[in-house]
């Protein structure tokens, strides 16, 4: 058996500029891994057939599995005879705006392109994964990336500052396609890109903390209010700077002492059943 990380993604900016003509959104995000992952389990089958095995019941175990697709696609594409069974040990919440499924397609990709000894780069198995969801192509190279397009177009950027990262997800899902099908970009406040990108590059953690912004908060929050009472909660208890993530409703609160991680992370637990103290993977001043 093969094993292979899938770890979620937090988005620190996520702008969207107009509506396509295809009806996706052209987005620019900056994206960034954090130390909470899936594991997949990858182990050929001679009998051709793709299996999911997972002791989660909340994900689908047919073709509407995000790493399901990822298996049938390398299989269409380079036709391999063989089949797989995945197996997904689920620890990033489902529906939460932290690209789960993304990165149990992109861990797949990666696996069978080792399995199969098929030799692709990153950026072809990215460009493939931009087939299964726009999310997919990021979570292929991990790391801290500028996404544009629908999503799909990755520039690799270096690790943001060192700081530790409170997830807190309310327990409720959120549809991605209906939190961009509600957005009114016209009556939104831009993040400032350009900013983010300075405080990643200068290293710069108070400005970083003031660069997060999320168009998608606007929607999100009139859905749900509660995901908004987390994010005060969050502030309340000592973050730094509070977001919510992609399509929410995980919020993420960034601190840059460990002194204060378990006061927001034993208040979160109040409110919400999943709570996660992580770090950034990738860091560039690792913390001793
Ligand atoms: C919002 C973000 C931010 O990182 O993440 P999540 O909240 O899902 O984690 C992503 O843009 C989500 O990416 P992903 O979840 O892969 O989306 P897809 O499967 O490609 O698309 C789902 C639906 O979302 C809408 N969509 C998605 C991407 C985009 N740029 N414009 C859109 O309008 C479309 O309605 C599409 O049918
Ligand atoms: N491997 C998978 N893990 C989680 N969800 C999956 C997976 N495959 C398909 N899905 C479906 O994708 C939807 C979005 O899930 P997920 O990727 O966790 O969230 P998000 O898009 O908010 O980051 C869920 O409703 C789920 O049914």
């Amino acid at each position: 058996m093969l094993y292979v990380k899938a770890p979620a993604k937090i988005n620190l900016t996520l702008d969207v500029l107009y509506k396509r003509p295809d009806n996706y959104h052209e987005v620019e995000m900056i994206m960034t891994t954090v130390d909470l992952a899936d594991r997949i389990g990858l182990e050929v089958r001679k009998d051709g057939l793709i299996h999911i095995n997972s002791s989660n019941g909340f994900i689908p175990s047919d073709n509407r599995n995000l790493a399901y697709q990822a298996a049938q696609l390398i299989k269409d594409t380079y036709g391999i005879q063989e089949g797989v069974t995945i197996t997904i040990d689920k620890e990033i919440p489902i529906a939460a705006g932290l690209a789960g499924g993304s990165s149990d397609a992109a861990a797949t990709l990666k696996g069978l392109n080792e399995l199969w000894n098929l030799n692709l780069s990153n950026d072809t198995l990215a460009e493939l994964g931009a087939k299964i969801g726009s999310d997919v192509s990021f979570c292929v190279y991990g790391g801290t990336a500028l996404a544009t397009g629908r999503g799909e177009i990755i520039q690799k950027l270096p690790a943001p500052p060192t700081c530790w990262v409170v997830l807190a997800k309310p327990k409720i899902g959120v549809s991605t396609a209906q939190v961009y099908g509600g957005l009114k970009i016209e009556e939104v406040e831009h993040p400032n890109t350009k900013q983010m990108l300075a405080a990643i590059d200068t290293n710069d953690y108070d400005l970083m903390c003031a660069s997060l912004g999320n168009v998608l908060e606007s929607v999100t929050f009139k859905l749900h209010p509660e995901v908004v009472m987390i994010k005060e909660q969050m502030k309340r208890f000592g973050a730094d700077a509070v977001l919510m993530s992609g399509s929410g409703p995980t919020v993420f609160g960034l601190v840059d002492h460990e002194s204060r991680l378990s006061r927001i992370y034993n208040g979160l637990r109040g409110f919400c059943d999943e709570v996660f103290a992580v770090r950034l993977l990738g860091e560039r001043n690792p913390l001793a």
